[in-house]
């Protein structure tokens, strides 16, 4: 092994809190949830620039941001995301957009002397039928889930960009992989959300409305393993600090709940009274996708929010800035 595909633990990244970072997708589910975890933490010089100002799919504007600016850190949390529907809807964008802005922002860190960048993939990139509990090794060992099969091949593209950097130019660039994630300024849109946001928002409309009843895609059997945000955030900052490798980290809470439990749960937090109709004409998608996350336990970190305590906080932060 060569010193670049060894892996180290690190201190760097806390030692200053002046160093400027750039976070990218600041106003994103992911990205808001970084921005208030460094500042909590005592970072003073974050670089944030919105979609309007700066669009990541632009070579030529990234490269003269990255020029201008010259961060030391970047936390690469922009991407075109969306849940089931809009991935299977929207197959070229989800490729194109997430691969322009990737491959932009990994290049143009390193070319202007970026100390450390950490790339965010899925969970989404593992074979659909991957032995579980899911470990890193697994990349690449078996065809992929139909509905989200282009997002994938553009996080994996990512993952691999990062190792080569790595292995070519001795660049410390990361990547966390993390699991289905929830938490203030997530999207709500109806189709196009990840299931968690659209079942708060249908049973809070079906509860307001009186209905009889919520409409809920697929079957209700797939299991999936959710994570608040700002457990993810807090995962995020600590590898910077202490994760260097070649290879990525999974984020997740090692916990996985059925569709089903989980709209019950979402009924309950909501507090709707009437009944649940499974639409089985909706893709179910992966069956299960419940992520070993011991790589990252045995650095040291450790999730805190329940899924529960998570939802309620979901809910409330939904009543105060979404519900029209
Ligand atoms: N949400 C989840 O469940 C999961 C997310 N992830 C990963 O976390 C990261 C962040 O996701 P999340 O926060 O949920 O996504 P969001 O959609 O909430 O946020 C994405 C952010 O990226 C920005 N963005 C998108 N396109 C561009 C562009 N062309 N130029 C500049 N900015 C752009 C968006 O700005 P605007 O809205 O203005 O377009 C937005 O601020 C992604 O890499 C995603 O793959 C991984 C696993 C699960
Ligand atoms: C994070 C991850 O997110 C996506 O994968 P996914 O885990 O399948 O995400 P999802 O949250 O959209 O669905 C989870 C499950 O829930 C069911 N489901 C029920 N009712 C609704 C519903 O109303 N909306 C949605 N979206 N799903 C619903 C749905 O049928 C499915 O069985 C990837 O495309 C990829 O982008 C990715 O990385």
């Amino acid at each position: 092994m060569g010193s670049t595909d060894k892996e180290t633990q690190v201190d760097s990244f806390f030692s200053n809190k002046t160093a400027k970072i750039f976070v990218a997708g600041h106003r994103g589910l992911v990205g808001s949830a970084i921005v208030r975890k460094l500042e909590e933490v005592g970072f003073t010089n974050l670089v944030l620039k919105t979609h309007q100002e700066l669009d990541l799919t632009r070579q030529t504007d990234v490269e003269a941001f990255f020029a201008l600016e010259k961060p030391h850190f970047v936390i690469l949390s922009a991407a075109k995301v969306g849940g089931i529907h809009a991935n299977n809807t929207y197959p070229a964008d989800f490729i194109g957009i997430n691969l322009q802005i990737q491959t932009n922002v990994i290049d143009a860190s390193y070319r202007n002397g970026v100390k450390k960048l950490i790339f965010l993939g899925s969970s989404c990139i593992y074979p659909k039928f991957a032995p579980q509990p899911i470990q890193e090794d697994a990349l690449l060992t078996g065809p992929l889930e139909p509905t989200n099969e282009w997002y994938a091949v553009a996080k994996i593209a990512g993952i691999k960009m990062c190792q080569a950097y790595r292995l070519q130019y001795g660049w410390d660039a990361i990547s966390g992989m993390p699991t289905n994630l929830y938490g203030p300024n997530d999207n709500f849109h109806p189709q196009n959300s990840h299931v968690l946001p659209a079942l708060i928002r249908r049973f809070h409309e079906a509860k307001v409305s009186d209905a009889k009843e919520v409409v809920v895609w697929g079957t209700g059997s797939p299991l999936r393993e959710f994570l608040h945000v700002d457990d993810l955030a807090d995962a995020v900052v600590f590898l910077m600090n202490k994760y260097s490798g070649l290879g990525h980290v999974n984020v997740g809470s090692g916990k996985e709940v059925t569709i089903k439990e989980l709209a019950e749960l979402v009924k309950e937090v909501v507090g709707f009274q009437g009944d649940l109709v499974w639409d089985s004409t909706k893709p179910d998608g992966t069956p299960r996708k419940l992520m070993d996350s011991s790589k990252l336990a045995n650095l040291g970190w450790a999730p805190k929010i329940s899924l529960r305590d998570g939802l309620v906080d979901s809910y409330k932060w939904y009543l105060e800035n979404v519900k029209q």
